[in-house]
């Protein structure tokens, strides 16, 4: 059974002010893909992407397995290239950059986090691998994912809730404009996801990220997403989801 937090996550009145985050910004500009082609070199799919993300919004990205969700997160995240077509970012392409450039974060359902390392030293390295676990930023992030108590846990002794607040906290201190979700609440009973939930939904509005969700859930769906986007026969269309 998973434990409860200690306290709840990322409550406001007790998060430190935005000014203590100084690696983070908030302007953050449209996010646009664009005819973006692929196909596999041993594939037999040809995929076309078109997607938009605004600042501050969440897109949920559906689609039967095998349908090419994966496939796109790779080519934001930079893991795949692109035969044609564009990912802009405040209408700069990002395709240039090499994936450790690129202006993204990825939550995955797990191994988010390196075991051997304490939260801290996890949370650390969203500032670059010189940064100290004390360092007063990070303490911050702790702070603000419900976490203070626990900095020098190594993560292995973490459940899995809390493994996915120091993941969090570590993004927010990387804070990449552009946010992937891929099935982030898969292994987390209601309890725990519930919590989580509510914070990346308010990370992604007061920091201007550009959130892309994939979930088999409709709740997270429902909680998260503003608009909806469905990937059939390699392509993505906008569609409107019953509430
Ligand atoms: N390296 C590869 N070479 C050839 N085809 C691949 C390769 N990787 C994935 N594919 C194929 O591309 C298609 C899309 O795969 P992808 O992993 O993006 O789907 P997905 O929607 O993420 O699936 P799931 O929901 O099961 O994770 C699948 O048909 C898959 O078999």
């Amino acid at each position: 059974m998973t434990p409860k937090p200690s306290r709840p996550c990322c409550s406001s009145s007790a998060s430190p002010p935005l000014s203590a985050f100084p690696n983070c910004s908030k302007s953050s500009p449209m996010l646009e893909i664009s005819g973006l082609a692929f196909r596999y070199p041993q594939g037999e799919m040809d995929f076309a992407f078109d997607l938009t993300v605004a600042p501050g919004e969440c897109v949920s990205l559906e689609g039967a397995s095998g349908s090419g969700k994966s496939t796109l997160f790779d080519l934001i995240a930079g893991f795949l290239t692109p035969q044609s077509g564009d990912i802009r970012l405040d209408e700069r392409s990002i395709l240039p950059l090499p994936p450790e450039s690129r202006p993204v974060s990825i939550l995955f359902q797990s191994d988010n986090v390196f075991e051997h390392l304490s939260a801290g030293a996890n949370v650390a390295l969203g500032l670059g691998n010189r940064v100290a676990p004390t360092d007063q930023r990070v303490r911050d992030a702790l702070e603000r994912m419900g976490l203070s108590g626990l900095a020098n846990r190594r993560a292995a002794n973490l459940s899995g809730g809390q493994r996915q607040r120091v993941a969090l906290a570590r993004t927010l201190l990387r804070n990449r404009p552009v946010l992937l979700l891929d099935e982030p609440f898969s292994g987390l009973d209601e309890e725990t996801a519930g919590p989580i939930r509510e914070t990346i939904a308010r990370l992604i509005v007061e920091w201007g990220w550009h959130a892309i969700l994939v979930s088999h859930q409709s709740s997270d769906i429902a909680a998260l997403a503003q608009r909806h986007y469905r990937i059939k026969n390699g392509r993505t269309t906008e569609v409107t989801r019953p509430r």
